[in-house]
Formats: structure tokens, sequence, C-alpha cells
């Protein structure tokens, strides 16, 4: 079936489907960097990860994708332990958007698109049946379709964000994790690339994490928002719970004032030295 959104339905596949980190501690180099976190995405929610730089937000969604081995707690997907799972099996559950990417030289757009379908491919690339229609979908829901035939290593860097993006939406998968997703990306297709998260959740039942450092972003697309500070999680719920000028401000060290709209929107207001002068219209 193909929904408004223009992916094939998720909705009944993944019904149920949760990606869970429980009690993570991560490291690097023996640095833990990530203290004893939660995190669970379920069904049909977004979840936004915020905080300020370094405070473990890619670290830990990167654990959740298998990236970055745990130095203790677990990572549950569907009821199973995601790091026992087989690679192919878990690629066909989980995708994960990364911040960086080594982008291959002379590789069309199209052929970017299709790695997306890696693990539903046989040996020799057979098997695929509906891989052209997944890639075909994926490249016009993110705005690429007209570039198809282009070299990846031409495009500038909100378009590659944009590739990179169906490549992700093109392998299918009930859980999509996202670090950064709006990253590069002029106003409309960071706008786009929201409602494309909203409609992941809510036309396709698909668990969403995703890393934004935009607060207002954040508040606007996310069911419920995980706050890290120094690797801790400080505060997790819905974003006018979480957001508030009290926490922000301190975890942020920068007075931010919060106002929650009559529609309930979280609207919030970084006050830097040179806001307090009048801007004169
Ligand atoms: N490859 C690495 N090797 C060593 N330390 C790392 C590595 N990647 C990240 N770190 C450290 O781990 C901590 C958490 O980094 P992480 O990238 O998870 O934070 P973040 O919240 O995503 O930051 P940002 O908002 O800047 O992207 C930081 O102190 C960072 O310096």
């Amino acid at each position: 079936m193909t929904t408004e959104a223009g992916l094939g339905t998720r909705r009944g596949e993944t019904d149920g489907a949760a990606l869970t980190g429980a009690d993570l501690t991560l490291a690097y180099d023996g640095r833990t960097v990530v203290h004893g976190a939660g995190i669970a995405l379920r069904a049909g929610t977004v979840v936004a990860l915020i905080g300020p730089n370094g405070s473990g937000k890619s670290t830990l969604l990167r654990s959740l994708a298998r990236l970055h081995t745990p130095r203790s707690g677990a990572v549950d997907l569907g009821g199973e332990d995601a790091f026992a799972l087989r690679p192919r099996d878990f690629a066909r559950q989980v995708t994960l958007l990364t911040q960086s990417r080594p982008t291959p030289g002379g590789v069309r757009v199209r052929d970017v698109v299709a790695y997306g379908r890696h693990p539903y491919r046989g040996r020799f690339g057979a098997g695929d049946t509906d891989g052209p229609a997944h890639v075909s979908r994926a490249m016009e829901l993110t705005g690429v379709a007209g570039m198809a035939d282009r070299a990846v290593d031409e495009l500038s860097g909100g378009e590659l964000q944009r590739v990179w993006l169906a490549t992700c939406l093109a392998q299918d998968t009930g859980v999509v994790l996202l670090d950064e997703p709006t990253t590069f990306l002029d106003l409309r297709y960071q706008i786009e690339t929201l409602d494309i998260v909203r409609d992941l959740a809510d036309a396709h039942g698909v668990a969403v994490g995703v890393v934004l450092h935009d607060l207002d972003q954040a508040a606007a697309v996310a069911d419920e928002v995980v706050l890290l500070e120094k690797g801790v999680v400080r505060a997790t719920g819905r974003p006018a719970e979480v957001l508030t000028a009290e926490l922000l401000t301190e975890i942020y060290g920068l007075r931010i004032d919060v106002h929650v709209e009559a529609d309930g929107h979280v609207r919030t207001r970084p006050v830097g030295r040179h806001h307090i002068r009048k801007v004169s219209i």
C-alpha cells in the first residue's frame, strides 16, 4: 500500500516494534562519556535527543544502532538482544543517518540510495523485487529524484544530506535513527525533513529517534524529548515538561526563556548579551 507520504506502509508490520537502551554506559578508550542512560523508542513515536555539544547524543544513538558497543547495559530490539542479531536482520529493522559519511567519488545518486536496499539483496544483488520502487519513492520524498543521475561528490552539503536521508528511507525499516538530519539544509528542507519524520511515525508506525540542536524543532516534531547533559539523561518526557526555562538555562549555561503558545507549541528564546538591545522596527 502506498500512502500520502509515498512510502510503503509499515503499520501492522511494525506495531510493537521497539528499540530500547537500558542502563547504557558508553566509553571511548576507557573514557566514559555516557553514564547509565536509558531510552525507549516505540512504534509510531518520535523521540528527540537534545543537549549541549559533547553531551553524548551521537554516541547514544550509535550504540542503539550497534555502532558502539556498550561497556555495560543492553540494547533490546523487539525483545531480542540487538547485538546478538545477524547484521542483515538488524539492518532490515533499524537504519541510522549518521553525521559524517564518506562521499563515494563518481557514484550516482540513484546508486547511493539503492545502497539502502543492501539487507534485502541476495548474492550478486538479486532477489529484491520491491527495491526499485522503494528507491524511487525515497528519492521523491526527499526531493532528490531530479538529481538521480548526478554524481554524489558534485552535490552541495544540503543536497547530499537529503541523498543520505533517502538511502535510510529506502531501507524501509521499522526503526529510524537520525543524527542531526536538518544540518546543512535550507529552511524549506529542514521543515520538509521534520514533516517526513512525523509522517514516518504517524502514517507508517515507525519508531524514530532523532538528534536535534534546534529546541523549537525538537518540541514541534517529538512526542518525547530526552535531554542529555555530560553523558547523563537529565530529563525525559513530553516537550513542555522537559523544555523548561529553568532546566534549559542551567544545562546550556545561557538564559533561555520558554513560552508555551495557546496551541501548545513550545517556543524557546535564547537570550544573548545583544538580545537586550532594543530592535528598531
Ligand atoms: N571517536 C571518538 N573518540 C573519542 N572520544 C569521542 C569520540 N567521539 C566522541 N567522543 C567524545 O565523546 C563525548 C560525547 O560525544 P558525542 O559526539 O556523543 O556528543 P554529542 O552530544 O553528539 O555532541 P555534538 O552536539 O557536538 O554533536 C565528547 O566528549 C566527545 O569528545
